[in-house]
């Protein structure tokens, strides 16, 4: 006979976390498709719906899926949809914002989005304070720093519950590299990317890729850096002002957002990229990196060594300080200069 104790201990083991998930911003391109996605992941048992209009249909149309999760919506024109939408989350996914057109730079999107992170942080710092928070809306290298601010300011700041979502730049460097390679997406590791999420500041490390380092010229690996710094603009360009990339970030976040509840669950080495609040350039001013990370129970569990870059790579680093550094300054003044 097992003992109440073992069974429950056997139950809680076959059984899946209940996670309690809020997407800001999802009616959107990206919204609607993470929003899918975490309704499929069976660690998400609660999925909370908010943006400005249509969250309600939006919800009611992916509850009819028959997954173990409830799903509610919440729109700003209902009193405390916000707070309501937010309060309890274990996780917050932040896709509110413009994206870009052509001709933009992530940076040029910063007047509208910093506003719009800025109010989405205050609402989750008073509601969900504990939860961990996944920014996906651009400039990156901007809102996060906006979001630590917001979080700072009003006492609730967990550096190891700030994520900005960097997941993209490393699912598309596995499947540009497979092109080149003739090799299978599937199989392929992810190149190890640091810095940020923008342009120069996405630097991939092809050095400490045994498949890019051995294999590629001198030309295709310029080429493949290139491509991964400026996939953003592949989808921009081809997308003719409909918008940036949404079914592929909508997989990015969705995988960032499962990595980030398998560390909350416990489980050993998960180890993913993303923007954070780093003490690797912090003497240069540079407080926000985007490197490997190891997720765990409160967030980050450990910030892992960026290895060794070699001669190129370390010039390239040199390169994008300027920007990074401007960046998260921009973000950072950006609250500075509000009254909270
Ligand atoms: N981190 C990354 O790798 C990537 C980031 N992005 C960024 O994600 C953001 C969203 O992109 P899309 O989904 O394509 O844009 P979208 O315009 O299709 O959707 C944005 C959604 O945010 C909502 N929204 C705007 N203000 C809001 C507020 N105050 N509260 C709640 N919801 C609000 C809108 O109503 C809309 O439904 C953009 O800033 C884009 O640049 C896009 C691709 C990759
Ligand atoms: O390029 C954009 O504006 C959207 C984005 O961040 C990406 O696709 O990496």
């Amino acid at each position: 006979m097992l003992s109440r104790i073992a069974i429950k201990r056997c139950f809680s083991q076959t059984t899946i976390n209940p996670y309690k998930v809020s997407v800001l911003g999802a009616c959107g391109g990206i919204g609607q498709p993470l929003s899918l996605l975490l309704k499929l992941n069976p660690k998400v048992t609660s999925l909370n719906l908010y943006d400005l209009k249509n969250a309600k249909g939006v919800a009611t149309d992916l509850s009819h899926i028959p997954t173990n999760s409830t799903v509610k919506g919440f729109s700003a024109d209902e009193a405390d949809g916000l707070h309501n939408a937010l309060k309890d989350s274990d996780l917050v996914v932040i896709p509110a914002g413009v994206p870009r057109k052509p001709g933009m730079t992530r940076d040029d999107l910063f007047n509208i989005n910093a506003g719009i992170v800025y109010d989405l942080a205050k609402a989750t710092a008073e509601a969900a304070p504990n939860a961990c928070v996944l920014i996906i809306s651009n400039p990156v290298n901007s809102t996060v720093p906006i979001v630590a601010e917001v979080f700072k300011k009003l006492g609730k700041y967990n550096p190891k519950k700030l994520f900005g979502v960097t997941t993209l730049d490393s699912i598309r460097s596995a499947r540009f590299l497979s092109e080149l390679t003739n090799t299978d997406p599937t199989q392929n590791k992810r190149i190890s990317i640091i810095g940020g999420h923008s342009g120069v500041t996405i630097l991939p490390l092809l050095s400490q890729d045994e498949l890019a380092s051995t294999k590629l010229s001198k030309e295709q690996k310029d080429a493949l850096i290139h491509r991964i710094q400026f996939g953003g603009d592949e989808v921009v360009k081809a997308k003719n002002g409909a918008g940036s990339a949404t079914l592929s970030m909508a997989q990015a976040g969705s995988k960032f957002a499962d990595a980030v509840l398998k560390g909350l669950a416990g489980e050993e080495n998960v180890i993913e990229p993303t923007f954070i609040d780093s003490p690797i350039l912090k003497d240069e001013g540079i407080d926000f990196f985007a490197q490997l990370v190891k997720l765990g129970p409160e967030g980050v569990k450990e910030i892992l060594p960026i290895g060794n870059l070699s001669k190129e790579e370390l010039e390239l680093l040199e390169n994008c300080k300027d920007a990074l550094k401007k960046n998260i300054k921009k973000g950072t003044d950006f609250v500075d200069n509000k009254h909270l």
